[in-house]
This record gives C-alpha cells, structure tokens and sequence, in this order.
C-alpha cells in the first residue's frame, strides 16, 4: 500500500515498541525503511523484540527507559543521539491502563497510570522537543491516546486513563501551534479494540467482558494491529506534511455507538468487580 522507501532513513523512537501496538507500528516502519530506537522498562523484552524484528533486515536500537523518570530519558535519548546521529520520529506509545471502578482506587493507583502516561507522555515530548529547537531540526511526535480521549467523552472504569489520555490529547494539540514555528508536527491516533497481551490482560480479562465490548462496534471485529500500523505510518510520513494537531480515531465506529468504552460495564456487582480485580492485577 506505501512506497518501500516511505520512511527511507528516518530515526524513530517508539516508546513501548517492544510488545503490543508499538511493536507492531515499529514492524511496519522497518518495512519503510525507517531505522528504530525502543524503550521501555523491561530490557529483557525489548532485547526479544529487537532480535525478533530485525530477523528480516533493518536496524533495531533498543535501550531500558522508564518514562516517569527525567534523568532515563535523557539517557535515552542521548544514546539514541550517539548511535543514529539524528531522531525524526518520537511514538509516544507506552501506557499504563487497567479497569477498575474508581472509588476503588488509592492515590498510588491513580498515579501509576497518570505518571506513565501523561507524565510519561510529556517528559519525552520535553526533552526531544528541547533538542530539535536547539539543533533547528524539526520532526514529528505521534501520540497514541484513546477513543475516550479523542471523542471528549472520558470513560467511566478507566478513569485514570480517560483523565490521562485527555490530557495528552491537549499536549497534542497545544504545541501543533506553538511549535509548528520550529518545524515540529503534532498528531494522534486513537485506537479502539485492538486486542494485545498488555491491555487484554488488563482491560478484557474475560469472554463475558470481551462479548460486552464488542457488542457496541459497528464492524464487529476488532481491529488489526497491521490497520493501526499502517495509519501509523502515513500519519508520521512527509506525505501527511499539512496534518497538524490532529486525532485520528480508528475504531470500526464504535465511539458513534455510544461514547464511553467501558461505560457498558455499568452493572456489574461488586463481586463482579472482586473477581475481576484478582484477574487484572500483575501475577
Ligand atoms: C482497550 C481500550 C483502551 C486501552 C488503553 C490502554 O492503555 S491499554 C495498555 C495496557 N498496558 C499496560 O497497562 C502496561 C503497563 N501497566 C502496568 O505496568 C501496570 O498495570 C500498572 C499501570 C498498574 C503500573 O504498574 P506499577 O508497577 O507502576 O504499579 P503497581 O503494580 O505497584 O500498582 C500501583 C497501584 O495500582 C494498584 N493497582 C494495580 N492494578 C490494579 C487493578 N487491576 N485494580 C485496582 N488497583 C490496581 C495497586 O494496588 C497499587 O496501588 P496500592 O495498592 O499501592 O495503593
Ligand atoms: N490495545 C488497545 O486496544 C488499545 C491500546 N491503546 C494504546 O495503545 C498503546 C499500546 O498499548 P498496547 O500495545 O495495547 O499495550 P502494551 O501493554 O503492550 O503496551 C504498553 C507498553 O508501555 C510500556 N510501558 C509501560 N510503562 C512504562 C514506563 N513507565 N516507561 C516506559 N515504558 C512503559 C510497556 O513496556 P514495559 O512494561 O517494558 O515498560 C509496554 O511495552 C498504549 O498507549 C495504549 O494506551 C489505546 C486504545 C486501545
């Protein structure tokens, strides 16, 4: 569907780019000719993925890097710097979600998720942001977010999430003019079920939560990673230049249907809710 050499070169930076959605957005830009840097917490899973995603060619840089930390992303980014000489790209892609009602969240909960993501999110737009007004080179930061952020509808059962995303969404949209003057292009994408390891296990944890869902998408299916990966790809590429600040939702329509992912899950009682909270917690 793309011209091979689509991202011919182009230094890309994908946080969370070891598993899920950023792995696979990764796959495709390889296709492209683009050159990787992932980062995330467990080195040992970008170790895998950048052996596994090179086996047909390419270059897959990886280093450890927990985005709530300033001091990791600097690093990152300076090791990136020293082996690439330039960044093009940033996929602000890594996440931290789980369902739960809210009033039963403690702060720290409600913190793990804000930090990863909008914190997260903000730190490493900082930092490479900082580096290209410096340098005079501009690029483009691709946001992953969500339908519930995207539609300004929130959701209830996610709400650190729903506030989190919201938030990053504003950042989106906030530096598309203030730093459009340096050559800095702003977009976002917002997924709706695309059923990964990570947010499965913690979103959909069972069938009956899983029909619940997609009883609300217009298509009926969820989506492929590869549908995702290639919206992905054009949205960062030269020829989507004039696209700035804005969100693409890609969800099979589902938010028409009804905003509000996890509103449907409403009824459930709290024993519901007991057991799903021992599925969703990490082992
Ligand atoms: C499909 C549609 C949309 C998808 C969007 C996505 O983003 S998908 C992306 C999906 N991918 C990912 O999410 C990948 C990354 N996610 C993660 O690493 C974890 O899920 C994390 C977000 C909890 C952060 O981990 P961490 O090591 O930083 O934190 P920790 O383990 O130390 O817990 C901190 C606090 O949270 C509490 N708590 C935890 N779980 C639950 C629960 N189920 N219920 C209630 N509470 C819960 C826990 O009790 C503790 O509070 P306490 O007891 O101290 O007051
Ligand atoms: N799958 C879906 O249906 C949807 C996904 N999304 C979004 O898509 C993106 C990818 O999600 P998905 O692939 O499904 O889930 P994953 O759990 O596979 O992806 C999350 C990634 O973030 C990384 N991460 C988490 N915390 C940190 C941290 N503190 N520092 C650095 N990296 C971190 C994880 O790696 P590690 O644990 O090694 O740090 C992991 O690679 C997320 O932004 C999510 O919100 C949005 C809507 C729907």
């Amino acid at each position: 569907m793309f011209r091979r050499d689509l991202l011919q070169d182009k230094v890309v930076v994908i946080t969370g780019g070891g598993t899920g959605l950023g792995r696979a957005i990764g796959e495709r830009y390889l296709e492209l000719g683009a050159k990787l840097a992932i980062a995330s917490r467990r080195e040992e899973v970008l170790a895998r993925a950048a052996q596994e995603m090179t086996a047909q060619g390419g270059e897959v840089f990886y280093k450890s890097c927990d985005v709530r930390e300033e001091k990791q992303i600097a690093d990152l980014f300076d090791a990136v710097f020293a082996h690439y000489g330039k960044v093009d790209i940033l996929v602000n892609n890594a996440a931290g979600n789980f369902i739960s009602p809210t009033e039963r969240l403690s702060a720290h909960a409600v913190d793990a998720v804000l930090k990863i993501v909008l914190h997260g999110t903000f730190y490493t737009t900082l930092e490479l942001g900082k580096r290209w007004i410096t340098s005079g080179q501009g690029g483009v930061m691709l946001n992953i977010v969500t339908t519930y952020a995207a539609s300004g509808a929130g959701s209830g059962f996610v709400v650190p999430s729903a506030a989190a995303k919201a938030g990053v969404l504003s950042l989106t949209r906030s530096l598309a003019v203030e730093w459009a003057k340096y050559g800095i292009r702003q977009v976002a994408i917002a997924p709706g079920m695309f059923p990964t390891e990570g947010a499965w296990s913690r979103l959909v944890p069972s069938d009956e939560i899983a029909e619940r869902l997609m009883h609300r998408v217009p298509l009926r299916r969820v989506g492929n990673k590869s549908e995702l990966a290639n919206l992905a790809a054009f949205l960062v590429s030269d020829e989507a230049g004039y696209i700035n600040g804005e969100v693409v939702t890609i969800d099979g329509g589902e938010w028409l249907q009804g905003a509000g992912e996890f509103n449907e899950l409403i009824d459930l009682s709290a024993h519901d809710w007991d057991q799903l909270s021992a599925m969703t917690r990490k082992k």
